[in-house]
């Protein structure tokens, strides 16, 4: 039998590729982190805080800027005994209302077995307490609340808080609000005079080009894999594979890690080229299964009806061509199917988890219509599949499909 054996040929540090490392500096940046400073430049001057509003992708260094600049801050401010400056954070993603955002951040500030429960007060005591909080610790509170688009609608919170030092609700404390998303649809739903307070200074944070991403991997490879551990090209594609893709340092560290880990379990001594296509590949089904999980029933079949088109070499498809190929395979499993609108929308949603793409055809007076392909590989689509559908003689019949048309073009 195997036994477990320390490896440590590959990595030097694979913690280093991870998510809860924290680099020790922030590369191609620059401009980002001038512009933060300066919108954070009154806290350092004793004035209230500016309220600051962070968006961008995913993976674009966000978070990792904000760390890095609020603790860069906190140890600048400590020269200055005038200022008392104190940091909370806030990772919104599950709590998708301003009363649940104020529980939690009354329970961050109140000591261990003092915590409040998170139903049964009015929302105005909570934030009632909340200020009690807040002046109790009094100087100057940077409030970040990371994902803060989870609060949705419901966000009053983001309407009172910067306002409760005018409105007398705050008395000792002076706090300032960061928020962090990757939604762009967030800002523009905000209520006008959240828009006005929470966003007095915005910073986008635009997607990395590969030549970034290349300098954020070298510097990241540095202190994470072995000298000599990587082939020449590697850091190269995967950072021009994620520019291709998303522009997010976050899965261009992931495609390292990937493919390191594929190297050392293989034994191999270096990490290759062909490491990288595979952790491509696996990166590439995880997403698929991850999108899948959000989708219902019917948001399967609609994939399906692609995925089958796919296999016929017949995308990109019209809806109108889709949708009946999804009724014959909703017809082959006994299920009901919905209306083609409803399809539509489940379509779009799997475009927007970035697993179909979708082209527009003009037709002139007679309207538009969209087009739909795969826009992962159809052997991840059919993986995901038959994870989630019960369906294996469809399934085996568009495998088959696949094949023919692959061995006749071939
Ligand atoms: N400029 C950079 N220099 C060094 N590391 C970076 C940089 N940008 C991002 N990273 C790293 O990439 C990963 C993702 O970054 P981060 O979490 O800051 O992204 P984000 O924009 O906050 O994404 P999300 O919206 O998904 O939370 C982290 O491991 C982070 O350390």
């Amino acid at each position: 039998m195997r036994r477990f054996e320390r490896k440590q040929n590959i990595f030097t540090n694979k913690d280093a590729l991870g998510e809860s490392y924290k680099p020790e500096r922030i590369e191609e940046r620059d401009d980002e982190i001038s512009e933060y400073m300066d919108a954070l430049q009154p806290v350092v001057d004793g004035w209230e805080p500016n309220n600051v509003f962070l968006y961008g992708n995913t993976g674009v260094g966000k978070t990792a800027v904000t760390e890095f600049l609020l603790e860069m801050l906190l140890e600048d401010v400590s020269k200055y005994d005038d200022v008392s400056l104190s940091v909370i954070s806030l990772n919104c993603k599950t709590l998708n209302s301003s009363y649940q955002v104020a529980v939690e951040l009354v329970n961050e500030l109140r000591p261990t077995g003092a915590e409040i429960s998170s139903t049964g007060y009015p929302q105005q005591t909570v934030f009632k307490k909340l200020f009690e909080e807040l002046d109790d610790v009094g100087g100057t509170i940077l409030i970040v609340l990371d994902e803060v688009d989870s609060i949705g609608d419901r966000d009053e919170l983001l309407y009172e808080l910067p306002r409760a030092r005018s409105n007398g609700k705050l008395e000792e404390a002076k706090v300032g609000l960061i928020g962090i998303s990757n939604d762009f649809k967030f800002h523009d739903q905000l209520d006008p005079r959240v828009q006005d307070t929470l966003c007095e200074r915005e910073l986008h944070f635009p997607p990395y080009q590969a030549p970034e991403l290349q300098n954020i991997l070298e510097s990241r490879a540095d202190v994470a894999i072995a000298e000599d551990s990587c082939e020449e090209g590697v850091l190269n594609l995967c950072a021009a594979l994620a520019a291709r893709d998303s522009g997010s340092a976050r899965q261009a560290l992931d495609l390292l890690r990937l493919a390191g880990e594929h190297a050392e379990n293989k034994d191999d001594e270096k990490i290759t080229l062909d490491h990288v296509d595979i952790a491509r590949q696996k990166l590439e089904q995880e997403r698929v299964v991850e999108g899948m999980r959000e989708l219902t029933e019917n948001g399967h079949f609609a994939l399906l009806a692609v995925v089958s088109k796919a296999a016929n070499d017949e995308t990109p498809c019209r809806m109108r061509d889709l949708y009946q190929e999804y009724l014959r395979l909703c017809n082959s499993a006994g299920i009901d199917p919905l209306a083609q609108r409803s399809v539509h929308n489940h379509l779009s949603d799997l475009r927007m988890l970035g697993i179909l793409s979708a082209e527009e055809n003009r037709t002139g007076s007679r309207g538009n219509y969209y087009s739909y392909a795969l826009d992962v590989p159809f052997n991840s689509a059919m993986t995901a599949l038959s994870d989630v559908l019960a369906l294996d003689s469809v399934l085996d019949e568009i495998r088959k499909t696949a094949h023919e048309a692959t061995s006749l073009s071939a």
